[in-house]
């Protein structure tokens, strides 16, 4: 089969670990007979770069014609002086509206070879971990009103969390159908005793768990839920959350897992579309220095095979790789104490990719 597949490669270590996912992709290609083509396009501080705007209609145009998008990450201090609205991140924002993807999907899970890795206790983690967060990704305090008034302690700025019930009644159903494949229990992660968008999230998040009576439905508070991540991780199958709280625990759980370039994500709409990214950003420290830990992007790949081309075996193939590589020992910088010899990006591309 032929599958056309946007490219972004974004800034700083983007371009470096999509290069080595491409090199994935295009070995599982020649090894189940599938044809990955890509289109390169622009977004974020390269395309302001080229083009002016962080987020060129060419680049949304060509997404929405593809079969799936591919993104390695965006921004980078070059940016950081730019109005809020002309930023590179804002095309991030863009491209998730514009392509409706309102579910995000972000597993971590603590990979038996990486288990020193990991800052948590043995007995914590003993026997893995393996949680998804749902993050609700086009709604909420990202995509509020936002603006500049004048006030009596001087000028202020504001951005407004506001949540629908459409917005968490979908969210909730697409948190509640995983939970059913996989440990049926679901935790809903809000500041209802303090915020009334999230008084409403926990309405209906209780309203769609009545329809899954198969399913357990908990609620904490997210200042709680922040410390119960640490503490006690394996109280935690899915957790569904609205879009800053689930950015911010996503990073959270990604510590668990050892490294932040461990953690893959799905931004889905409504069908099969989705958009594949790791949960990292540019990491504008490490840039140019062969340091970045492609593998959150080549999980991604796989998590694009599995959910919007229904690619099971291709996917199990990735993530078998994955795992070889680090059962042999290899380890990126991120994944090794300053004692230990690391890969550079490249090189673990190579491996991984030789093991498909
Ligand atoms: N999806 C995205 O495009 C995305 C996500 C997050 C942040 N950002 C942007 O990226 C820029 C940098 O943000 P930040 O520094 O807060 O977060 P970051 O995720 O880029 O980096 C945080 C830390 O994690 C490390 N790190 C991240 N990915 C890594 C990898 N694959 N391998 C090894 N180490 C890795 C970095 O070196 C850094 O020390 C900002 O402009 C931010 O807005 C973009
Ligand atoms: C760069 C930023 C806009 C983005 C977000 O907050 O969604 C990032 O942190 C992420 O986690 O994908
Ligand atoms: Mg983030």
């Amino acid at each position: 089969m032929n599958y056309n597949i946007a490219v972004i490669p974004g800034d700083g270590i983007g371009p470096e670990v999509v290069a080595e996912t491409l090199k994935v992709l295009d070995k599982v290609g020649d090894k189940f007979n599938h044809k990955f083509n890509y289109t390169q396009v622009l977004a974020g501080g390269a395309a302001i770069d080229e083009t002016g705007e962080c987020l060129p209609s060419e680049t949304v145009n060509i997404c929405k014609n593809s079969d799936a998008v591919l993104l390695g990450a965006v921004g980078g201090p070059k940016w950081d002086a730019l109005p809020g609205e002309q930023r590179p991140e804002r095309a991030l924002l863009g491209i998730r509206k514009a392509l409706g993807l309102y579910a995000n999907l972000r597993p971590a899970m603590v990979f038996d070879e990486l288990a020193d890795a990991s800052p948590l206790k043995p007995e914590i983690i003993a026997g893995g971990l393996d949680i998804v967060v749902v993050r609700e990704l086009t709604g909420g305090i990202y995509f509020g009103e936002k603006g500049h008034k004048d006030t009596p302690m001087g000028p202020a700025a504001y951005d407004v969390e506001e949540y629908s019930e459409g917005e968490v009644k979908r969210i909730a159903k697409v948190a509640f159908d995983m939970a059913m494949k996989r440990g049926k229990k679901v935790t809903s992660v809000d500041k209802a005793n303090v915020l009334e968008s999230s008084r409403l999230w926990r309405r209906v998040v209780a309203e769609v768990a009545a329809d899954y009576p198969d399913v357990t439905l908990d609620n904490l508070y997210v200042d709680n839920a922040s410390m119960q991540l640490v503490r006690n991780p394996k109280q935690f199958d899915v957790i569904v959350t609205s879009n800053m709280f689930g950015d911010i625990l996503s990073d959270e759980a990604s510590q668990i897992t050892g490294s932040i370039g461990m953690l893959p994500s799905a931004s889905l709409a409504d069908g099969n579309f989705g958009m594949y990214e790791p949960v990292h950003g540019s990491a504008p420290d490490i840039a140019g220095t062969g340091q970045a830990n492609p593998i959150a992007t080549i999980l991604s790949a796989a998590m694009m095979l599995r959910y919007t081309f229904g690619l099971m075996d291709e996917a199990a193939s990735i993530e078998n790789a994955v795992h070889k590589f680090l059962k042999n020992g290899y380890r990126t910088a991120d994944l090794c104490g300053d004692a230990k010899e690391s890969v550079t990006t490249i090189k673990a591309g190579d491996l991984i990719a030789a093991e498909i």
